[in-house]
């Protein structure tokens, strides 16, 4: 069984960095080679973890084949962001082992974990457990994972949901937008959650510059997901003044 290696080296990070940056990788998007470059710059440029994932990614080859390739070129953990139990591959660190709490469907909330526990106890990955909120709609993860978006201006509701999850003993809150979203999570919603929940909080989806990044830095998140900015051709350059910024923000 995987011990707590990556939880431990996040929780360090932060006592150094104030705030993390991850990148998701969508082994649907880009393939071994451009994903292996792109992990070894965004770690340059002090990323502290990879994200693997995609909420239609369904090719569980393909996926650990990119998850392999990374690995040889960095020292930061590879963590899978599954989005169903295709995305439970082995030579990874660890795995977002995530429940869409404000999901319809009891598949997304307790069955994908119950189908994928066993593959993650024998590829050996550290389970980081998470409780996936999905914000607003519209996007793949809301749409596949049937979620009932938490309104963007119901900050309150994504604090109870995260308190629930405290009590659930989850140590991990992503609160997602959706990869590509028009509008980011606000800064407010993050202070309510940050507020009511004492562990990591994971904040992803439309963040694309600095400011941005900063203001959900400065309302309490730990770590920042940025994807789509990336696939979408933004610069390393422009990821670095991000990493750098949320690193003084808090
Ligand atoms: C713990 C295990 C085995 C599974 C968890 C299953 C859960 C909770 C899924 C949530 C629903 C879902 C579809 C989440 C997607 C998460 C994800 C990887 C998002 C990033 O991918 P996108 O970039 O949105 O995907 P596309 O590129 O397909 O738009
Ligand atoms: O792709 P973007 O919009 O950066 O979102 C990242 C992540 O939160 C999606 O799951
Ligand atoms: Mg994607």
């Amino acid at each position: 069984m995987a011990g707590n290696e990556v939880e431990t080296f996040l929780k360090s990070e932060l006592k150094k960095k104030n705030a993390l940056l991850f990148v998701l990788i969508d082994s649907e998007v880009s393939n071994l080679e451009a994903s292996s470059k792109l992990a070894k710059d965004v770690e340059k440029i002090g990323a502290s973890a990879i994200l693997v994932g995609g909420s239609s990614a369904t090719d569980q080859i393909e996926m650990a084949q990119v998850v392999k390739g990374i690995k040889k070129g960095i020292k930061i953990p590879i963590i899978l962001f599954p989005g169903n139990i295709t995305g439970v591959v082995p030579d990874a660190d660890a795995i977002l082992f995530s429940s869409l709490m404000n999901s319809e469907n009891p598949y997304f909330i307790t069955q994908a974990q119950a189908l994928g526990a066993p593959s993650v106890l024998k590829f050996g990955l550290e389970p980081l457990p998470t409780a996936y909120l999905v914000i607003g709609d519209g996007t793949s993860a809301w749409f596949i994972g049937s979620a009932r978006g938490i309104p963007f201006e119901k900050p309150k509701i994504a604090a109870a949901y995260a308190l629930a999850a405290q009590f659930l003993g989850m140590r991990f809150v992503y609160l997602e937008a959706g990869s590509g979203a028009k509008t980011n999570v606000t800064p407010e919603m993050v202070k309510t959650v940050r507020h009511a929940f004492n562990g990591f909080l994971i904040v992803g989806g439309g963040i694309r510059d600095v400011k941005t990044a900063q203001s959900l830095v400065k309302a309490g998140a730990d770590a920042l997901v940025i994807g789509t900015f990336l696939e979408k051709g933004g610069s390393i350059k422009k990821l670095e003044e991000i990493s750098k910024a949320i690193q003084r923000s808090k």
